[in-house]
């Protein structure tokens, strides 16, 4: 088992590019199984749900192939329609091959997906929107079998505006017969980035960032070339990273306008933030400001996956802030680690009060998922002493390189055995 070490109070420094990201990667790999021909996906970052997509995509008959970031994939022939369920648990995102998979082959076998234990995560949304499309359903013995010989356009009515149900019911509406209308769609920038890639293979998805999305289905999609936004969350996790240690850095790769409201509540409490059209500057040299009211929300609201790292950056702010969680009801696990650092949090069902503290101190913490391991590499670049931080393969799910990159910065950061003597 594998530990990262971090000697905090070394401030960062430098400029960094920011990989493609994890949320868009994931769909838009998925989508490609509905395509004859070859797509090249460029800026695909490697991690560890990304090799377990790529396995799946193989497992189902795709040919794929790495060239660095750039990933090939052709999936003119499947052979299979079943997903394994050991791969089906190993992350949140392989649901999304459920759509795409019906769409081409008229069936699909899945069992319930892994990913974070953040919250029940259930998957209803996706199931009845696919029965709307004409899907039949079939739960039985853990495993869901969804067949239809032909989907239907229809009108779709999301419950809540769920991200994953808004991609699974677009990929799956691509070729239903008719036009499919999604109402009270999610939002987030990965819709469109799948939307446009859809778009670029020859799909028909109209609106797709707005919460109605309409969907004109076509009979074939060809493969495509297509490039992967920047990672919005790992930005403002690098942004978060500079401003907890009081330095100074430039991010490049970036879209600004997909972090409106991190950048305004950052600007709250006092750090300075420039924007330029691919470039973020951030930039303190003091101790944050408290900050009234944080609540996460659906985009382009406060995103929850920024939750614990903004958490963490609040732990040593001047005074009381308060953080609401409002997406998923599990998603305060790091608050009793950053504690063990030193952190005063009181959490009252979905709000947590975070009383500053000077300094946090170096420990030994635990990863329990993947942002709240993003949320412990903060407070460990900013704490005094040394800090260890177990389960590591949890970040690795969403940040490349997470060591190296921010070394890069001038932290001094490494991994090592976790039975190594500290
Ligand atoms: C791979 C990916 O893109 N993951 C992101 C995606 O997850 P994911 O797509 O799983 O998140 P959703 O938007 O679906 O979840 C939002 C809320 O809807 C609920 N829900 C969802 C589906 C459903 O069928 N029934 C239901 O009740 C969930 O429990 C949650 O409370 O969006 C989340 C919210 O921005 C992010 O935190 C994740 O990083
Ligand atoms: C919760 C996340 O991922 P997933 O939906 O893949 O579990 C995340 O990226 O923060």
């Amino acid at each position: 088992m594998e530990r990262i070490a971090i000697e905090g109070g070394h401030k960062l420094q430098g400029s960094v590019r920011v990989h493609g990201a994890k949320n868009a990667a994931l769909p838009i790999l998925a989508a490609s199984v509905m395509a004859h021909g070859e797509s090249i996906i460029e800026d695909v970052p490697n991690l560890q749900d990304i090799r377990v997509m790529v396995t799946i995509l193989r497992h189902l008959g795709a040919k794929v192939h790495h060239e660095g970031s750039r990933l090939r994939v052709d999936a003119t022939t499947l052979t299979h329609t079943e997903v394994p369920e050991n791969l089906m648990r190993q992350m949140r995102s392989s649901i999304f091959l459920m759509g795409p998979i019906l769409a081409r082959c008229g069936q699909v076998r899945i069992s319930l997906p892994g990913g974070c234990t953040i919250g029940s995560r259930p998957i209803d949304l996706h199931l009845k929107g696919l029965q709307a499309l004409g899907a039949r359903i079939e739960e039985k013995h853990g495993y869901i079998l969804c067949t239809a010989n032909r989907l239907r356009g229809a009108n779709i009515y999301l419950d809540l505006p769920s991200v994953g149900a808004t991609e699974n019911l677009i990929m799956a509406a691509v070729f239903a017969d008719g036009v499919t209308t999604i109402h009270n769609a999610a939002r987030e920038p990965e819709i469109i980035d799948l939307a446009n890639y859809l778009n670029t293979m020859g799909a028909r998805v109209h609106g797709a960032g707005e919460d109605k999305v309409v969907i004109e289905g076509v009979h074939r999609l060809r493969g495509a070339e297509y490039k992967v936004i920047p990672d919005r969350i790992v930005t403002g996790t690098l942004l978060l990273a500079a401003a907890i240690t009081q330095g100074e850095i430039e991010l490049t790769n970036v879209q600004p306008d997909h972090l409106g409201a991190v950048i305004s509540k950052l600007q709250e409490t006092g750090v300075e933030v420039r924007v330029e059209s691919n470039r973020l500057h951030v930039r303190t040299n003091a101790r944050p400001k408290r900050i009234e009211r944080i609540q996460t929300a659906y985009y382009p609201g406060f995103p929850t996956d920024l939750q614990s790292p903004f958490m963490a950056f609040l732990s040593v702010a001047d005074g009381t802030s308060v953080v609401t969680e409002s997406i998923f009801e599990g998603r305060y696990q790091h608050v009793s680690e950053l504690m063990r650092m030193g952190a005063k949090i009181k959490v009252d069902m979905r709000t947590a009060f975070i009383e500053g503290v000077p300094e946090l101190t170096g420990a030994h913490v635990e990863a329990t998922d993947l942002r709240a391991g993003a949320a412990l590499i903060l407070a460990g670049l900013a704490a005094n002493g040394k800090t260890f931080i177990e389960k590591v393969h949890h970040i690795d799910r969403g940040y490349e390189k997470v060591e190296e990159v921010f070394g890069s910065l001038g932290a001094k950061i490494w991994r090592e055995r976790s039975d190594s003597t500290s």
